[in-house]
């Protein structure tokens, strides 16, 4: 097992390169199993989870390649429609394989995920809306064993929660579907119009992709077709956050304007910043850091997956706030791990409520997912003295060499075995 050590109190400056987001590559490349021919993917960053979609992709049958920084998926080998317990405890999204091989091939057995350090995470809306497009589903032995006599059928879907993988996977089943479906309270996540893009690029018929009402027109076949995969949103949230934290600036490059909640928010903890058409700068220097509230809720509110990050912005800034957690039922196990290291939290069911910390100090500490994670890092860099981050492969699930690229920003990070 791997660990981080970092030595704390620098003040981070410089550029950094984000790479594509996570949360689009996943189902943009689980989506190429709908196609007949190789997809061309750019800017696919390279994660723990992209190999792990890489190797159920290939144990499905599809012939995959890199050519440099270029992924090529042909998904017209597929022969497969088995998604095993093994790959798909390694990655919940594994269960966007399910959507796409029903879609193609009229039957799939999927893994189901089960739950993980951040909540229950069920996959109701994802097998209703399939049962509705008239797939015959079962759950038997952990697996979803799912099939349609011929081919699925359009419908109108009626969703009474918002789920950015539930409309991903019904999205994909009725790109190949049989007449019109209608996702009603559908999410509106910047990665559901990437995934858009990309099957319109192969052909489908989509409309309303980044509404709550998304029209798909099913077709009889899908072509491969290249496509870049939009910056990651919250790898760049991260590194202002980080910024922010440690009063000092950074110049995101290769990113986009998608984060409004998250900069507004940092705009209200006195950061300044400068947006461009592909760059975000944060300047923190000089200014005094004020904590700040907030509510997670689906986009456009503000991302669940910036929640921890704040918590650990709020734990260093002047004055008291609240964190409050809407989507997840559990996602607060960074805060045992913050108070290790002096953080004054207390939790009060689905809110934080930082007060001010008057010292921080570096202490082992363990990941209990990627983002907390990522705050446990971010605080390291500012406690004073040694701390251990263990359990780092929740890390590596989301960020690419994050280590490098805090490094060149001045952090004290390096990366050992426990
Ligand atoms: C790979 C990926 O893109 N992951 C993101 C995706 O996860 P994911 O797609 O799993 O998250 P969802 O939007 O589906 O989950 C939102 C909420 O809905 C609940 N729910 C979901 C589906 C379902 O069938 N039944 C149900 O009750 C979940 O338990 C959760 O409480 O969106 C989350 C919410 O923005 C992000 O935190 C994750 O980073
Ligand atoms: C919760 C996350 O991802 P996943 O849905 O893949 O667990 C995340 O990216 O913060």
């Amino acid at each position: 097992m791997e660990q981080f050590v970092i030595q704390g109190g620098s003040t981070l400056a410089g550029e950094v390169t984000i790479s594509g987001a996570k949360n689009a590559a996943l189902p943009i490349l689980f989506a190429s199993l709908l196609a007949n021919s190789t997809s061309t993917f750019f800017n696919v960053p390279k994660l723990r989870d992209i190999e792990t979609t890489e190797a159920l992709l290939s144990q499905l049958g599809a012939t995959i390649k890199w050519q440099g920084d270029t992924l090529l998926i042909d998904g017209a080998t597929v022969d497969k429609i088995v998604a095993p317990y093994e790959l798909v405890k390694k990655m919940r999204a594994s269960v966007l394989a399910l959507g796409p091989l029903l879609a193609r091939f009229g039957e799939a057995q999927v893994s189901l995920p089960g739950g993980c350090a951040i909540g229950a995470r069920p996959v109701d809306l994802h097998i209703n809306g399939l049962i509705k497009m008239g797939a015959d589903i079962e759950v038997e032995n952990g697996y979803i064993n799912a099939k349609v006599a011929g081919r699925l059928k359009g419908a109108h879907i009626f969703m009474d929660m918002v789920s950015v993988g539930a409309t991903e996977n019904l999205m994909m089943a009725a790109a190949l579907a049989d007449g019109i479906t209608i996702l009603e309270n559908a999410a509106r996540e910047p990665e559901i119009i990437d995934l858009a893009t990309y099957l319109i690029g192969m052909g489908a018929k989509i409309k309303g992709a980044g509404t709550d009402s998304i029209e798909i027109e099913g077709i009889e076949e899908l072509k491969g077709c290249e496509h870049k995969i939009l910056p990651d949103r919250i790898e760049t949230g991260t590194f202002l956050v980080a910024a922010a934290m440690s009063g000092g600036e950074v110049l995101c490059k290769n990113t986009d304007q998608s984060l409004d909640p998250v900069i507004e928010k940092l705009r209200a903890a006195n950061a300044f910043i400068e947006v461009t058409n592909d760059s975000i700068y944060l300047d923190m220097r000089n200014r005094e850091l004020k904590a700040v509230n907030i509510k997670t809720m689906p986009h456009p509110g503000f991302p669940t997956d910036m929640q921890a990050q704040f918590t650990a912005l709020n734990v260093v800034a002047k004055g008291s706030a609240t964190i409050t957690e809407t989507i997840f039922e559990n996602r607060f196990m960074h805060v045992p791990e913050l108070q290790r290291m002096g953080a004054n939290i207390r939790l009060e069911g689905n809110t934080a409520i930082c007060g001010e910390t008057t010292s921080l100090s570096g202490a082992q500490v363990m990941a209990t997912d990627l983002r907390a994670s990522a705050s446990l890092i971010l605080t390291g860099i500012i406690a004073k003295g040694e701390t251990l981050v263990d359990r780092i492969y929740h890390v590596d699930r989301g960020y690419q060499k994050i280590e490098d690229k805090l490094s060149a920003l001045g952090a004290n990070i390096k990366r050992r075995k426990a």
